[in-house]
């Protein structure tokens, strides 16, 4: 019987800057073709695990694998495409020539003329690289992390400076490069690209792995819904606060003092039980709806939650 390597294996790797705990006994492992998302909070220590699996980084303990070899091999051998956050571009070099040489550095490497146009970047492939916008600059570091036909691609916040047009022009590129079969891992702000387009969720945390699974499995994991109505009238804040399963709650539109009608939303852990009760006040809610947690919500929740555990 075969067993063939995991893409990505972090094996209890911790990495601390100081008395910071950046990485902290983090184990996972990712499958072939998987597009894989990774969140957290600012300073959670994704950048850092980007850093260690691409061996920018040393861990202090554990060990990562990378195509079954350390990190180091692992790119020399062209198998992983990264394009990081703040990756500086070479001053006083054209587009083309940035790309030209990311080609011939690498093992398998694509045309340079196809992957400009790929990365959307041949109209502008003579100007100066230090001319760009802040799009255009992440398309070219998109580019250079597409140079060759790597089975990983590793991206760092890749949309960041992107506009909607670009983002979705992006993502879209990205997909088919997931579609023939290579393994996507990027880190994210934004959590409606993480559910749209990743098979998989890891939500770092302080350095830990807090949730790992499919959105709908993190969705459900924060373990609470959504429930929105509509009230004419007075409003009793405090009654509705209290609540049975209430973990949220937001009132919008009219004042109390108009006597408009006001939304409320919220967040409960037992939503039948919690609109029941709403009943039970006497209220009259009205264009009810019950929903589950957006994606970002469910991050919100889940690592509030672990904040306040760690209190
Ligand atoms: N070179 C460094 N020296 C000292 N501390 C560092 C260094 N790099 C990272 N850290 C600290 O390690 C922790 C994890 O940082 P990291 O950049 O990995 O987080 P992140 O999840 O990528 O954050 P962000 O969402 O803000 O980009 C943070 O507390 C950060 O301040």
């Amino acid at each position: 019987m075969t067993t063939t390597a995991p893409v990505v294996g972090f094996d209890q790797v911790s990495k601390r800057f100081g008395d910071v705990r950046a990485v902290n006994g983090l184990t996972l492992s990712l499958r072939p073709g998987e597009t894989v998302a990774l969140l957290g909070p600012n300073g959670a220590g994704k950048s850092t695990t980007l850093d260690l699996l691409l061996g920018l980084k040393q861990p202090d303990s554990g060990t990562v694998r990378v195509f079954g070899t350390g990190p180091r091999e692992a790119i020399v051998a062209g198998r992983v495409g990264a394009m990081l956050q703040s990756g500086g571009l070479m001053d006083e070099v054209t587009v083309a020539e940035l790309v030209g040489l990311a080609c011939g550095l690498h093992p398998r490497p694509y045309r340079p003329a196809d992957v400009l146009a790929r990365a959307g970047i041949a109209q502008i492939a003579d100007r100066k690289v230090d001319k760009l916008s802040g799009g255009q600059a992440q398309r070219v570091r998109f580019a250079l992390a597409t140079a060759g036909d790597s089975d990983l691609i590793v991206l760092d916040e890749p949309t960041t400076g992107m506009d909607v047009t670009t983002r979705q022009a992006f993502w879209a590129t990205m997909r088919e490069q997931a579609d023939q079969g290579r393994t996507v891992l990027f880190a994210t702000h934004y959590l409606e690209e993480a559910d749209a387009i990743a098979d998989r969720v890891l939500v770092l945390h302080r350095g830990g792995l807090l949730a790992d699974g499919t959105a709908a499995e993190i969705k459900a994991k924060a373990g609470a819904r959504r429930i929105a109505f509509d009230l004419e009238g007075d409003l009793d804040e405090a009654a509705l606060r209290a609540l049975p399963f209430v973990t949220a709650l937001t009132l919008s539109g009219g004042t109390a003092a108009s006597g408009a009608g006001r939304t409320v939303r919220i967040q409960s852990t037992d939503a039948d039980a919690t609109v029941h009760a709403v009943y039970g006040l006497g209220l009259y809610p009205r264009n009810l709806e019950v929903a589950g947690l957006g994606l970002e919500q469910a991050f919100v929740a889940l690592t509030t939650a672990e904040e306040a555990k760690s209190e």
